[in-house]
């Protein structure tokens, strides 16, 4: 059966009869429509996370509502529209075929995905598989690097679950399997098209106020990126980590990838290479933002950027994520009682 990509999918089909643990990879959400009505939900449920926004509602919730929703949604509906697959939004298509991908890597076990936001709702989804028989539930948030925003907001869901032995993937931002992983993906890009002068590692950005207040989010960023520049032995001025998707007002992580670029271009870098080591999967983020816009603005200053798609659903992604479920849950297993 061939479901809609941001439909609620029937989570008992697929799964081997019997299986009384669930892996579920956990993702941000996206809308289920490029249309303006389906932005608008979306972001009003993902900006009214308090993780995501900690400002009073009083103050806040006038913003959203009156500036925020009115202006961005249309906005953003159109820039979906640039990326949408016939399947629906990228990250609700290759979030949806990774779990497919790691269920064949771990048959044993039931294989889910859900949405932190939007469908299919990781919130509903817990109290339907205490229903259908499930007693263990390790959730793996598709954020290699831990942050309050998204790893804990994905947490404060499962803390709320009740009747079900629960356990939450932190991070995997320095995996080997995964480090490996993406250190392949930029070696076969560069065997195919030729070495760009320069590798750009590119993270999603965070309020600094944010890391001011001990979320780790930049330390696992830098660590990421080192990890996976030392498996390329690459040296020092060959790459470079920046931080893209600023929104609002604040002061957001530096350097800016789009700052960075220009600094690039600036320099005489004409060929750069760009991967996205922060997103498991490609989305609004990394295909509108990098691979369409910055790629444009790169262009325009005589350089050309080529963008190196995330893991996906690759194979090498689904079998470190399986590398990962199986130590999680080996050690799950020995920290029991008895
Ligand atoms: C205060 C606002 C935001 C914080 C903090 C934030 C952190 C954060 N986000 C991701 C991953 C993704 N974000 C995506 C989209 C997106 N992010 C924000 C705002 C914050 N993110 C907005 C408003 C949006 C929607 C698009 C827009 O209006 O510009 C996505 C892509 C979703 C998709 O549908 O494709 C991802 C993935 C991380 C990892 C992170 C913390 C480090
Ligand atoms: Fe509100
Ligand atoms: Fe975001």
């Amino acid at each position: 059966m061939r479901m809609p990509a941001n439909a609620s999918y029937d989570d008992s089909a697929a799964a081997p009869a019997g299986a009384d643990t669930a892996v579920v990879l956990v993702n941000l959400g996206t809308p289920e429509a490029a249309n303006t009505a389906a932005v608008r939900r979306y972001l009003s449920e993902f900006l009214h996370d308090r993780r995501v926004v900690d400002m009073s509602r009083w103050l806040w919730c006038p913003l959203l509502h009156f500036a925020i929703l009115p202006l961005r949604s249309s906005k953003v509906a159109h820039k979906y529209a640039s990326v949408w697959l016939p399947e629906g939004s990228p990250l609700a298509v290759h979030t949806r075929r990774l779990a497919e991908a790691l269920q064949r890597e771990l048959p044993q076990l039931r294989v889910l995905h859900a949405m932190r936001y939007g469908q299919p709702s990781w919130k509903q989804l817990l109290p339907r598989l205490r229903e259908q028989g499930v007693k263990r539930v390790l959730a793996l948030p598709l954020y290699p690097q831990y942050s309050t925003s998204t790893t804990a907001s994905v947490g404060d869901v499962l803390d709320a679950a009740q009747g079900l032995d629960k356990r939450l993937v932190n991070d995997y931002h320095t995996d080997p399997e995964w480090v490996a992983a993406v250190a392949e993906s930029v070696r076969r890009h560069r065997f195919a098209n030729g070495a760009g002068e320069h590798l750009l590692m590119s993270f999603h950005g965070l309020p600094q106020r944010f890391a001011a207040a001990g979320d780790p989010y930049p330390q696992h960023c830098e660590a990421s990126a080192r990890a996976i520049a030392q498996a390329l032995d690459l040296p020092e001025q060959a790459w470079s980590l920046s931080y893209q998707s600023r929104f609002g007002r604040e002061r957001w992580l530096e350097p800016s990838t789009a700052d960075t670029l220009t600094a690039l271009a600036a320099r005489g870098v004409r060929q750069v290479d760009v991967i996205a080591p922060g997103f498991a999967v490609d989305c609004l983020e990394t295909l509108e933002e990098v691979a369409m816009m910055l790629a444009e603005d790169f262009a325009a200053r005589g350089g050309r950027l080529r963008y190196i798609p995330c893991l996906n659903e690759s194979p090498a992604h689904a079998q470190a994520l399986a590398g990962i479920v199986q130590r999680e849950l080996a050690q799950w297993r020995s920290a029991e009682p008895g």
